[in-house]
């Protein structure tokens, strides 16, 4: 267990919005934030084995990206400009059928370093042969809430369900306690009911919770309405599935009760804004579900549907395009967008001692270089983190009191390494069509 102390930065607690200290001081013990105020504010007894310069500096929580499918990152740009079954069925879906260990190894790595890169330090994943994703979030170093994508109505349905339970029982709590677990069916027009209830059951006797696609598109809802006559939200609330905590990604298409169910049944929402506005999937009411109480945490999806895992950006595109939906301005603020990245993230995925920075918390931090000519002058550091700021601008990254990023250069794996062998796997996929 070592001591690192941050001394000079300026600290963004996000416990409130005035919650700063200039010239902050944070101690870290083992994996943990045991202080953080202003400059003389650590205990006298701490002896620091580490101390980090962070003159110049911002430092808030590490961001939480709240919804992806990391080995897709090797799908970045294939296939673009097309609606949400198309792309999945044509595209997708066939060459997914044909990845080997390498790629989910390659293709996972790939997008830990990207996210690593860019302040990420928790992410949800939704994907399958999880115990090579396990094992490259292990070496990366990020923390991570894993689930085994899980189709109800393929052939591979009841093996799917295997290895979701394998996944929950081998790899909760796993890799220093960076990695915890929930089953994750796909989505309302994947999963019939005996099939969802099914989840529901081991979700509970786990005591894990549900990571599902839910209302992404127009079509979704046509499709439940008519298998059903419910809303994709009316349909998983009454097969049970709103009885475990749930992690539901996109809500773009919700009426009024959907959302007054979302919130009775404490549902929390991944936003992807930059996917739903890249698949056209529509606008999810954001402002309505902050309203209503619902908590709302951000996602960039896969790299195949964003096409990058930026959550510095997405937190932008979260708050423009809300301003844009409600003609408002004032709609989601800078400080409201960086909870939802942050703070409400780790919430959503039901990681209570992850997203603030506050004596007990995990340290999950990033450094932010404000010695930039975009980032002069100085008025309002949120809108500066929100508005102004590029994730370059991110110059070290502690996930669970390790640092894994320092001056821009990555700790836990070799960069370029990882590059070629994402290319390569890439090219050989490809190849094969
Ligand atoms: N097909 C897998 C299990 C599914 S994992 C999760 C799935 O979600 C798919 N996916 C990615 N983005 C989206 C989205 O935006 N909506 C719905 N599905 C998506 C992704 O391609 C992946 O197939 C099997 O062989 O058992
Ligand atoms: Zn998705």
């Amino acid at each position: 267990m070592s001591n690192l102390l941050i001394q000079g930065a300026t600290v963004l607690t996000m416990e409130e919005h005035d919650a700063v200290f200039k010239d902050g001081e944070i101690a870290v013990a083992g994996d943990k934030i045991i202080s953080a105020g202003p400059r003389g504010s650590v205990p006298g007894e701490f002896k620091a084995d580490r101390v980090l310069d962070g003159s110049g500096m911002v430092v808030m929580p590490g961001f939480v990206n709240c919804h992806t499918h990391a080995a897709m990152t090797l799908l970045r740009s294939y296939a673009d400009d097309m609606p949400l079954m198309q792309w999945l069925n044509e595209k997708i879906w066939p060459l997914e059928a044909k990845m080997r260990p390498e790629d989910f190894h390659w293709g996972t790595m790939l997008c830990c370093l990207e996210m690593i890169k860019s302040g990420t330090t928790t992410f949800a994943d939704m994907y399958f042969e999880m115990d090579l994703v396990a094992l490259a979030v292990e070496m990366s170093g990020l923390r991570a809430c894993l689930s085994r994508g899980m189709i109800g109505v393929a052939a591979n349905a009841k093996t799917a369900v295997d290895e979701s339970i394998k996944l929950v029982e081998e790899w909760q709590g796993k890799a220093g306690g960076r990695i915890t677990t929930m089953f994750g069916p796909h989505a309302p027009y994947t999963c019939p009911p005996e099939y969802l209830k099914k989840v529901v059951k081991l979700a509970a006797d786990h005591n894990v919770g549900i990571h599902i696609h839910v209302a992404e598109t127009k079509d979704e809802i046509d499709q439940i309405k008519g298998n059903y006559g419910l809303t994709p939200v009316q349909y998983l609330d009454e097969n049970g599935v709103f009885d475990v905590p749930v992690l539901a990604a996109h809500c773009v298409h919700l009426n009024k009760d959907d959302i007054a169910i979302l919130k009775q049944k404490n549902v929390r929402v991944a936003h992807c804004p930059e996917s739903n506005m890249k698949l056209a999937s529509g606008i999810s009411p954001v402002i309505e579900l902050l309203d209503a109480g619902v908590v709302v945490g951000l996602g960039t999806d896969s790299a195949a549907s964003n096409n990058n895992l930026d959550m510095m950006e997405e937190t932008r595109s979260a708050a423009l395009l809300q301003k844009v939906a409600t003609g408002d301005p004032m709609a989601l603020p800078s400080f409201a967008a960086l909870r939802m990245a942050t703070t409400d993230g780790a919430r959503a995925l039901g990681l209570e001692d992850v997203g603030l920075i506050k004596p007990g918390m995990k340290a999950d931090l990033i450094l932010v270089d404000f010695r930039r000519p975009h980032l002069y002058p100085r008025h309002d550091l949120y809108a500066h983190v929100v508005y102004a700021a590029q994730s370059s601008d991110i110059d070290t990254v502690i996930i669970n009191g390790k640092i894994v990023m320092e001056g821009r250069r990555v700790l836990t794996m070799d960069e370029k390494e990882v590059m070629t062998q994402a290319q390569k796997c890439a090219d050989r996929l490809v190849g094969e069509e």
